[in-house]
């Protein structure tokens, strides 16, 4: 990704550039003049182009039409001065933002656009509103910021493309819409839907709705007719929100050495299952003799040995499995909906791929073995499968290691 800088002071432009760096890490071209952009646009393809409205060889925001019109690129656009009338005419000409040269905050305000807009490229984006024309508009403002863009004119229908298309993250919704209204759609996919997998924003004209919305669970609410700027700034502050919020998810239930989920997820995952919700097993597997990889080779290598046991771990079955770390180098899968000569089967198989294959740590080639410990769920609850399991793993560890034991 590269982006370009078209500004003339010479300290605005280094500003910039260090936060965008700072920020995305992607290289950064800079041109003082029109020409110059100019000439830079010829040769490379930019993402983004961030430029001044006054330039020494166009004074009246040329780049700004060129950089829309001739290659097609997002711009942002830098200015000294506001007036009602340069923000309609910079509206108009399908720009990213405008942005006013005021303070540092201006310029972090930039790199930080950027970055969103990079993130935008894979954001989905749902339209449910009956009106074409405004439904066409707020499909504008989506793709002028890089959103993947989907529309449908009622609520039902967005039911059913929410339900095949789970990668939506951000629902648009109007109020009144045919077959279900806006505020009932929200109660719907809330049933189904967190916040941070699905974020929802209501729209109406009548602004009484908007407690309406919020109450049912949207994340936000718009008034119509609203303006450019306050559009974007809401999706992209509910958008930062529910990134924020799946950051704290992830902080909280994956693991931050193995990445893989941690005890706290695991026991709120499972703590009410029993044998009534089918076959069910528990795998714990503790690597074989790892203090002696610390020991021997050192803490770190010791972290790399646990990083590339999970990642195993992670790939032989966890598309289908919850794979956790249960603390140190002590591992569980919950086999769910798998019966018990299947999951011994997988394990098995798991183990001599595992003893085969060496791990590449920073010590050289490792070979890493565990011992498992399987129990199936009876009639009690997670705790004591877990207990079962434990017994079955220190038999498996009395035995020799490097095996498997089942109780
Ligand atoms: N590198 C590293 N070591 C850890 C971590 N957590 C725990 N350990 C170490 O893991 C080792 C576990 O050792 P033991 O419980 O004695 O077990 P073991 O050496 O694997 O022996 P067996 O289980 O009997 O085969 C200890 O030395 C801990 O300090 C971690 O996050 N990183």
């Amino acid at each position: 990704m590269r982006i370009l800088i078209v500004e003339d002071s010479t300290t605005v432009s280094k500003i910039l550039q260090h936060y965008i760096v700072q920020e995305i890490g992607c290289e950064v071209d800079t041109a003082a003049d029109l020409t110059s952009a100019i000439a830079l646009l010829d040769k490379h393809s930019y993402f983004v182009v961030v430029a001044d409205l006054v330039l020494p060889d166009a004074q009246h925001g040329e780049i700004v039409k060129l950089v829309r019109s001739a290659y097609q690129t997002p711009c942002i656009a830098l200015t000294g001065q506001f007036n009602e009338e340069l923000r309609t005419e910079l509206l108009t000409m399908g720009i990213v933002d405008y942005i006013l040269k005021e303070n540092r905050y201006s310029y972090q305000y930039v790199a930080k656009l950027i970055a969103r807009l990079y993130r935008n490229k894979d954001v989905k984006v749902l339209i449910a509103e009956q009106s074409v024309i405004s439904r066409k508009f707020v499909k504008l403002l989506l793709e002028q910021h890089l959103f993947q863009v989907i529309e449908v004119e009622d609520g039902a229908e967005a039911l059913t493309v929410l339900a095949e298309q789970k990668d939506i993250r951000l629902l648009i919704t109007d109020y009144d819409m045919p077959n279900l209204n806006g505020a009932d759609l929200v109660i719907k996919l809330r049933e189904e839907y967190e916040r941070e997998d699905l974020a929802i924003i209501g729209l109406a004209s009548d602004a009484s709705l908007s407690a309406r919305f919020i109450k049912n669970g949207a994340n936000d609410f718009l008034q119509k007719p609203f303006v450019h700027e306050e559009f974007h700034c809401r999706i992209n502050n509910t958008l930062d929100a529910q990134d924020m919020m799946k950051m704290l998810w992830e902080k909280a239930n994956r693991d931050f050495l193995t990445k893989v989920f941690t005890r706290r997820y695991f026991f709120s995952h499972y703590q009410d299952e029993h044998e009534e919700q089918g076959c069910f097993s528990l795998a714990l597997l503790d690597i074989d003799f790892f203090k002696k990889v610390n020991d021997t080779h050192g803490h770190d290598v010791g972290d790399e040995v646990l990083m590339v046991f999970a990642s195993r771990l992670t790939e032989a079955f966890g598309h289908k499995f919850t794979v956790a770390r249960f603390g140190g180098e002590e591992f569980v899968v919950a086999f769910k909906g798998l019966d018990i000569e299947k999951t011994i089967t997988l394990m098995e198989a798991f183990r001599q791929h595992n003893e085969q294959k060496s791990v590449k740590t920073s010590a050289g080639e490792l070979i890493v073995t565990f011992s498992c410990g399987l129990a199936a769920f009876g009639d009690e609850l997670i705790d004591d499968v877990l207990i079962r399991a434990d017994e079955a793993l220190y038999e498996a560890k009395q035995q020799g290691r490097n095996r498997i034991v089942m109780h």
